[in-house]
């Protein structure tokens, strides 16, 4: 800014200070503000001579010369009692600048003054105005306050009259004197009021202390338990307080230090160099090497957590350190002779040297003696050297830098088994490969209700990296036909197929390349068998304490990973292809047999007709019989055996199998047509546990040839009303010989059971099992302000409003799932959300949730709205879709982009496996959740930041 802004002087200025030279009084208290002006200042003085002068903003007197005249003034009367009420800015600041320094006030006034004069001056003036200027150029120059003032001119300096008079201070009387409160310059971005220097001070100061106190306090806290997983900011406040420990260990150490050599200054003065005196002070002070071992660094393993490597490294290094100060002092013995010898030798060598180039240069006399002495010397050196022929010393070892490494190889025995505990350490710690620290769990209202298992960041890894070995379908052995299902039908339509982590982790696992598996004969139970079947049918839950573990012998398998990553697709693959290699290979026996039956001899033609009156008895109806599947898959809703149905079914036209679904779906007469009296065996069945219960109960044979178990949604199935179906079940597949469980979340209580009951059970787990993905964004709407003051299904129609608004999804029509936690919600909320213009539908066990779900199961529809559509059409265009958790688990609702939590689930099960609805296979998706004052806002925003650091739930 230019100088001219924040003032308007003139020649007048100039002379009026040049005629006037008065001393300026600093004022202890506020120096600077008690000496200002303004362009509307009054003074005012104590006691009799009191004295007020104002000086208005029309006054034509110039802005230097009033603040000089009023200086004038005040220091004719009693300077020491005057207080300027408010004081501009640049006036402040050189006044400040000037009470700072004492020393020639009186031209500095001249400065200050000939700095307003001249800066009129600048844009060109009058003669006496352009004096003023480099009168002003040399104070300037001179004066260093001043040019930096120039340099760095204030934005909130005032430039015309009416500012500064809006610009001037609040005051407040006190008592019969008026008290400066500051000065405020403008208004906007540039108001800003100034205090006087001195509070600032004292500000700044209490602040600096307390910083201090809250430093000094942090670092003094005690050490922190090595699992109370605090951040490392705690270990490095650790770190410090021991190295404070140290300081004052140390300066403790220096004192009596002083206070020793101060005693023993003392005994010199006194002349007292009695030995015995000195003893006794030798006595009473412990000698170096004992108070060096007592200023030791402590040892940071105390300290709370480190790299175990390093400590163990310094923890060595100690031992070793202690070690050398007793017993190696020096080097020992035999190593100090070879030393001595070695540079003896090397001493020598140097002398002849010498000596010989002395002898060969020019016109040198050499006598008898020297001759001799060298003769001697070579002798020596001869001998010595023979004697170390055959020992590890050689010429190399000779030169410094041989002698060097020499001694640090061979010699010194403290370095050398140093360097091998240290090589041992690194290599110890390259097999340990990385040290990873445990999950952080800093959250504290999600540890309350944690209930997911933990899984080790050393299970992730490996994990991780199974996931990363296969690249495409083919390269996993399955049969020509099952790759060629999934790509036609399976996965139709979908370019650049490749399988997700979870199946690249379970397919090689579960796949079988074994055409003939061990079998066992199987026999028709008795009535004594079903009902030791039926009394030994656990109706074990996760709950109860039934340990007894189930029959070892078929594997089980506990295949989790997070939500919408493709899991049936991970168990359907292996299992449908190994049903058809199975039934290749019997086909393949049957016509070996038949091939063999044509090509008999007939000889064994006659054995065979020996009794050829024989005839076979006639076969006895027992009535229809029930089909046999070789595999069965329990889901927990009949969505779910929909939608897994329908897929294996798609998937079963190229591989050539059989399959059907049941569930109460179906009417009584389609399941027996199903089942009982099939012409062709029966390979998958689909159904609820409810209803494969309930028909092998009264058929248990149903399950006798059945090889393949598969159990989604586990921890649904094991849960408290499911468990005692799905157990009962298991043991009827008598030739059981693999039971796979599959979820997306491992609760604490589904891994406690797996444990107890399947020990030997294969855990297949992903490395981001329990990560909610990044690419779902998340929004915490609370409802208890404005506008909405608790009215939680206004926030949720006024949130759709906005999805219907929004720029996303062009095109088509938005899905929306709204979860609700209880039954009873759904139907009052779809019909508010009705009214208010939405296409909401509810989903409960009572609706048919069949047709329901497929519109939000199936691609998305196409819509003509464009975006100057009204309100009600737009809303119209949302399907809504508003459900308790019953279409939370499985249902593959992926082309929904939005999902509304109105209640925030009780537990991060329930997190997981409804914010799963949204960005499904690597798409994304958005989630609000809201909260009222019942919620718990605090976990929900943990949650959030968990997912933001793609950390697991717990
Ligand atoms: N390799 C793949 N490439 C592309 N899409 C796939 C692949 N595997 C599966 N999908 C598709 O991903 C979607 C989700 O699959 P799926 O329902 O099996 O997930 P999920 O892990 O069982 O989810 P949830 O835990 O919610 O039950 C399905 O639409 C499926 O067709």
């Amino acid at each position: 800014m230019h100088p001219t802004s924040f003032c308007s002087p003139s020649a007048h200025t100039a002379s009026h200070i040049g005629r006037h030279r008065l001393q300026l009084t600093a004022y202890p208290p506020r120096p600077a503000a008690s000496i200002g002006c303004t362009h509307r200042t009054t003074l005012r003085m104590r006691g009799p001579a009191a004295f007020a002068h104002r000086c208005r903003p029309s006054n034509n007197v110039p802005h230097a010369s009033r603040l000089f005249s009023i200086r004038t003034l005040a220091s004719l009367h009693r300077p020491t009692t005057t207080v300027a009420r408010t004081v501009c800015y640049p006036c402040l600041a050189k006044l400040r600048l000037l009470s700072s320094r004492k020393t020639n006030v009186v031209a500095s006034y001249n400065a200050a003054a000939s700095f307003h004069a001249s800066a009129a001056a600048c844009g060109g003036g009058t003669r006496t105005e352009r004096k003023s200027a480099s009168h002003f150029r040399r104070a300037v120059e001179s004066h260093q306050g001043l040019r930096e003032m120039v340099q760095k001119p204030s934005r909130m300096i005032l430039s015309d009259t009416d500012r500064v008079a809006r610009g001037c201070a609040r005051e407040r009387s006190k008592g019969d004197s008026w008290e400066v409160l500051g000065v405020e310059t403008g208004g906007g971005m540039n108001r800003r009021e100034f205090k006087p220097r001195s509070d600032d001070k004292r500000q700044y100061s209490r602040e600096t202390l307390r910083r201090q106190q809250e430093l000094r306090e942090s670092t003094s806290r005690p050490s922190p338990s090595r699992f109370s997983q605090r951040p490392v900011t705690d270990l490095q406040a650790e770190r410090r307080a021991a190295a404070a420990r140290l300081e004052e260990q140390a300066a403790a150490a220096a004192a009596q230090d002083r206070d020793f050599s101060n005693r023993n200054r003392r005994d010199r003065d006194r002349g007292d160099r009695d030995r015995g005196d000195r003893d006794r002070g030798d006595r009473e002070w412990p000698q170096r090497s004992d108070r060096q071992a007592q200023l030791r660094i402590p040892s940071l393993r105390d300290n709370g957590p480190i790299d175990p490597v390093r400590a163990e490294r310094r923890r060595l290094a100690e031992e070793l350190d202690a070690a050398g100060t007793g017993r190696l002092e020096r080097y020992p013995s035999h190593v100090r002779e070879r030393l001595d010898k070695d540079t003896d030798l090397h001493r020598r060598e140097k002398t002849i040297r010498q000596t010989r180039e002395r002898l060969d240069g020019p016109g040198t006399s050499v006598s008898v003696s020297e001759r001799r002495a060298i003769a001697r010397m070579e002798r020596k050196n001869d001998g010595d050297r023979r004697e170390h022929r055959g020992s590890k010393y050689d010429s190399d070892a000779r030169s410094s830098e041989g002698l060097r490494r020499y001694r640090d190889q061979n010699l010194d025995p403290i370095r050398a088994e140093r360097r091998a505990l240290a090589e041992k350490l690194d290599s110890e710690a390259s097999e340990r490969s990385s040290f990873t620290r445990p999950p952080v769990r800093r959250f504290a209202q999600m540890k309350q209700i944690a209930t997911l298992d933990h899984v080790s960041s050393r299970t992730r890894e490996i994990t991780h990296a199974a996931e990363q070995r296969f690249s495409s379908f083919e390269s996993f052995d399955l049969l020509p036909q099952t790759v060629e299902a999934l790509y036609k039908d399976g996965l139709k339509g979908l370019d650049d197929i490749e399988p997700t982590p979870v199946q690249s982790l379970v397919i090689p696992q579960l796949l079988e390349r074994n055409p003939n598996p061990r079998s066992r004969p199987v026999s028709q139970p008795t009535s004594r068998d079903k009902r030791k079947n039926a009394a030994s049918a656990p109706a074990t839950s996760l709950d109860t304490d039934d340990d007894t573990p189930f029959s070892d012998t078929f594997q089980t398998y506990l295949v989790a990973a997070e939500t919408g990553s493709g899991k049936t697709l991970a168990y359907v693959l292996p299992l449908m292809d190994t049903l058809k290699r199975r039934e290749l290979a019997r086909v393949e026996e049957e016509e070996a047999e038949k091939f063999n039956a044509r090509n008999r001899s007939p000889n064994d033609l006659n054995l065979s007709n020996r009794y050829m009156y024989d005839i076979d008895s006639p076969p006895v109806n027992h009535g229809p019989t029930i089909s046999q599947p070789y595999a069965v898959i329990l889901v927990p809703t009949s969505e779910l055996v929909l939608q897994v149905g329908n897929l294996i079914k798609k998937l079963s036209y190229c591989i050539k199998l059989r399959s059907e679904m049941i569930s109460r779906d179906f009417t009584g007469a389609v399941i027996r047509n199903r089942l009982f009296g099939r012409t062709s065996p029966l390979d998958i069945v689909v159904g609820t546990p409810f209803m494969i219960d309930r028909i092998t109960e009264a058929n248990p044979e149903m399950l006798h040839r059945t090889s393949h178990i598969i159990i989604d949604e586990a921890d649904s199935l094991f849960d408290r009303s499911f468990s005692p179906l799905t157990s009962a079940i298991i043991p009827r597949a008598v030739n059981l010989e693999k039971l796979v469980l599959c979820s997306a979340t491992i609760p604490k209580s589904l891994d406690a059971y797996v444990s107890r009951k399947f020990p030997n059970a294969r855990r297949l787990v992903t490395a981001n099992l329990h990560a909610i993905p990044r690419r779902v964004q998340m929004q915490v709407v609370n409802v208890e302000g404005d506008p909405y003051r608790g009215n939680k299904m206004l926030a949720c129609a006024a949130l759709l409003d906005d999805i219907a608004k929004d720029a996303t999804e062009p095109g088509f029509r938005k899905r929306v799932v709204v979860f609700v936690n209880e039954r009873d919600t759904t139907a009052p909320l779809t019909t508010f959300l009705a009214d208010k213009g939405f296409d909401a539908v509810e989903i409960n066990r009572d609706s048919d949730s069949r047709r329901v779900l497929e519109s939000f199961t199936g691609d998305k529809e196409a819509t003509d709205d464009d975006a100057s559509a009204s309100a009600a059409v737009r809303r119209g265009s949302v399907q809504v879709l508003v459900t308790t958790d019953l279409a939370s688990r499985g249902v593959d609702t992926k082309n929904v982009r939005n999902v509304v939590l109105y209640d925030v689930p009780y537990t991060s099960i329930d997190f997981i496996h409804r914010l799963g609805r949204t960005g499904r296979m690597g798409r994304r998706g958005r989630a609000w959740v809201l909260v009222d004052k019942g919620s718990n806002e605090a976990y929900v925003k943990e949650v959030k930041k968990t997912m933001h650091l793609g950390q697991a739930l717990i």
